[in-house]
């Protein structure tokens, strides 16, 4: 049976070929939707176009044949009263009509509505006047704002052949703002509109806005205006279906008030104009957007996971510094490059466990606190009691926003971590940071460990001793005292029992060392049977009390090892702590010197 086992390299391995298989299909997505909502709005717009050109064609034909029929009906019998009647008619009952006039050679112009029976002052020079007419073809004049209403308006002009051999002609004014009244219905996507532009004037003649109607179009310039009459007179000519598919050759893009749009265009109705319906490209990306809603969903989730992945990685990579870091300047440095990736502070303040002092300690401020004044709330009382000096006291006083990282290791507190005037922003990855703390921490305590401490015995080693030394030195640390001890004719010990016997007997020595002087004193080995201790005493009198008793300690102890047995002493100088390391050891030398020399088994101070 086949048994699939969920391990993490399985979902490694699919991980990235996952990742690009979405990205991919989101693209794909994404594409296929912005062709199919272009097509279908270049389509939209093309259907508004149909509708509208069919919508002034039609009304087109209806002025037309009102014209035709009124033309018929007074080309007769010159019934100016029946004609004006029928006119008035025609305009009571369409309301896009503003007048009907009549005007026949001797300049006499009769019109309804607002002038009767006039003799117009030259006719010749009003607009809808064209001297050049036939009788098939009606005349449409270039838009004017008409006198009388105040409106933008058309005229269509028809010539009447009279039966008394003279000629006539017919005049209906439109109302080019009633026409567009429905027009303005057709829209396209959220903004787009159809509007009209004179291909004669280069006017625009209709237009959602009144206040563009008349000005020049931006969309069409007259090279382009030039360019669209042409070609629709070469289909005229060579006959073409005027409703042909959609092309990009119809198909303008331009820019206007900072949006880019497209217009798509036709140039074959009877008015003469070019007709336009309009969108901005942003209303067809915001359908696109809005489709896309679930594919921008994935991909944000995508970007959440890359940045996941990206701190991880930054994390971490800060993080291998950090444990690879040993001497205390490293790890510090280290942890506040580490800790500034993953959240604000002003101040890290790092507290570090001394194993041999078992004490907690500031490197930085010198401080020392016990296990429970760096976990509990530092109170206004603990200030004062710890002498804690500024800027910690501002830095992490209660009052701040602080983050407080206790670290630990199989347990046991060694070392906290404050980061001042911060806050937690994600747990989870403060807890890498921590775990990255401790084993540095750990590393540190335990290389430490390693130089400072003499193997054999446990004791500290010179190095150790002597950094101790400069430490109290430059503290200026009161009541402080060296002691050299050596135990005496050790070479005889080696010579008679043997070294092994002998390194038992150093052993043993170290372990009364440990017991006769509490943890605060540096015990240490100095070298072969050799010790030091650095100790505190309130005067040289208790020094060389507690250094009398340790000799006594060891000469009333017998060391036995199986079947050997032999009696020991020791030798001891010290002198008080000197304002250097080499002249405190060299004082509590010679001291030792004359011990030896005064019949061993002595305790000498330096003088
Ligand atoms: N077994 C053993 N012997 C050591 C060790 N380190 C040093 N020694 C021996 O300790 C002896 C020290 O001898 P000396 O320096 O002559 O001193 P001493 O015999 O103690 O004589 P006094 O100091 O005058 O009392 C040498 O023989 C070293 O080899 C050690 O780790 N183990």
């Amino acid at each position: 049976m086949l048994h699939l086992k969920l391990q993490p390299k399985l979902f490694i391995s699919i991980i990235y070929p996952l990742l690009a298989l979405i990205v991919i299909s989101l693209m794909y997505v994404g594409y296929s939707d912005y062709k199919y909502i272009k097509t279908n709005t270049y389509q939209q717009a093309k259907n508004n176009l149909d509708i509208a050109n069919e919508y002034l064609d039609q009304h087109l034909n209806a002025v037309n044949n009102q014209l035709f029929l009124l033309g018929e009906t007074y080309r007769y019998n010159y019934n100016l009263t029946d004609f004006l009647l029928s006119a008035q008619y025609i305009l009571d009952n369409e309301n896009k009509y503003l007048e009907i006039g009549l005007l026949t050679e001797k300049d006499e112009y009769y019109a309804t509505n607002y002038v009767y029976n006039t003799y117009a002052a030259d006719n010749r020079s009003r607009v809808w006047f064209n001297e050049k007419m036939n009788y098939d073809t009606p005349f449409i004049s270039p838009l004017y704002r008409s006198e009388q209403t105040q409106k933008w308006t058309v005229a269509i002009v028809r010539l009447l052949n009279l039966s008394n051999g003279k000629t006539a002609r017919l005049v209906l004014e439109l109302d080019i703002l009633g026409l567009y009244d429905k027009l303005s219905l057709l829209k396209t996507l959220m903004n787009g509109y159809v509007y009209a532009v004179d291909s004669k004037t280069g006017q625009i003649v209709m237009h959602p806005d009144p206040s563009r109607i008349s000005t020049q179009s931006i969309s069409l310039s007259p090279i382009e205006i030039k360019r669209i009459v042409s070609n629709a007179q070469l289909k005229k000519d060579v006959n073409e279906e005027p409703n042909s598919e959609l092309t990009t050759k119809n198909i303008i893009n331009y820019s206007y008030q900072d949006q880019t749009k497209f217009s798509i265009y036709q140039a074959d109705n009877q008015l003469g104009w070019i007709l336009l319906s309009n969108s901005n490209n942003a209303d067809m990306k915001y359908k696109v957007f809005n489709i896309g809603v679930v594919s921008f969903v994935l991909l944000a989730m995508i970007g959440v996971l890359s940045m996941i992945y990206f701190i991880s990685n930054r994390v971490h990579s800060k993080g291998q510094v950090l444990s690879g870091s040993t001497r205390l300047e490293d790890i510090y440095l280290a942890l506040s490059q580490m800790a500034s990736e993953l959240t604000h502070f002003d101040n890290m303040f790092f507290i570090i466990y001394n194993p041999y002092n078992r004490h907690f300690e500031e490197p930085v401020n010198n401080l020392s606190f016990n296990a429970d004044d760096v976990l509990t709330e530092i109170t206004q009382d603990k200030v004062e009691a710890l002498k804690i000096p500024a800027p910690l006291i501002t830095d992490i006083f209660p009052h701040q926003t602080c983050i407080r990282i206790p670290l630990y290791n199989k347990g046991e507190l060694i070392g906290v971590i404050y980061l001042t005037n911060s806050n937690l922003k994600s747990l989870h990855f403060m807890n890498i940071f921590r775990n990255y703390a401790q084993s540095a921490l750990i590393n540190m305590l335990l290389t430490q460990k390693i130089r400072s401490e003499d193997s054999m015995t446990q004791l500290m080693n010179k190095v150790y001793l002597r950094q101790q030394m400069g430490t109290q030195i430059r503290c200026k640390t009161p009541d402080t005292y060296l002691a050299m001890i050596d135990i005496d004719d050790f070479k005889l010990i080696n010579d008679h029992f043997g070294h092994l016997f002998g390194d038992r007997v150093i052993i043993k020595t170290a372990d009364m060392l440990r017991h006769y002087f509490n943890h605060r004193a540096v015990t240490s080995r100095y070298g072969g049977e050799e010790f030091a201790v650095l100790f505190y005493a309130v005067d040289e009198q208790q020094a060389y009390q507690k250094l009398e008793e340790f000799r006594y300690g060891i000469e009333t102890t017998a060391i036995k090892s199986e079947l050997k047995q032999c009696d020991l002493t020791v030798s001891i100088g010290f002198s008080a702590l000197r304002d250097s390391i080499d002249k405190t050891i060299y004082d509590a030398d010679r001291a030792l010197y004359l011990a030896k020399n005064n019949n061993k088994n002595k305790v000498y101070q330096s003088v």
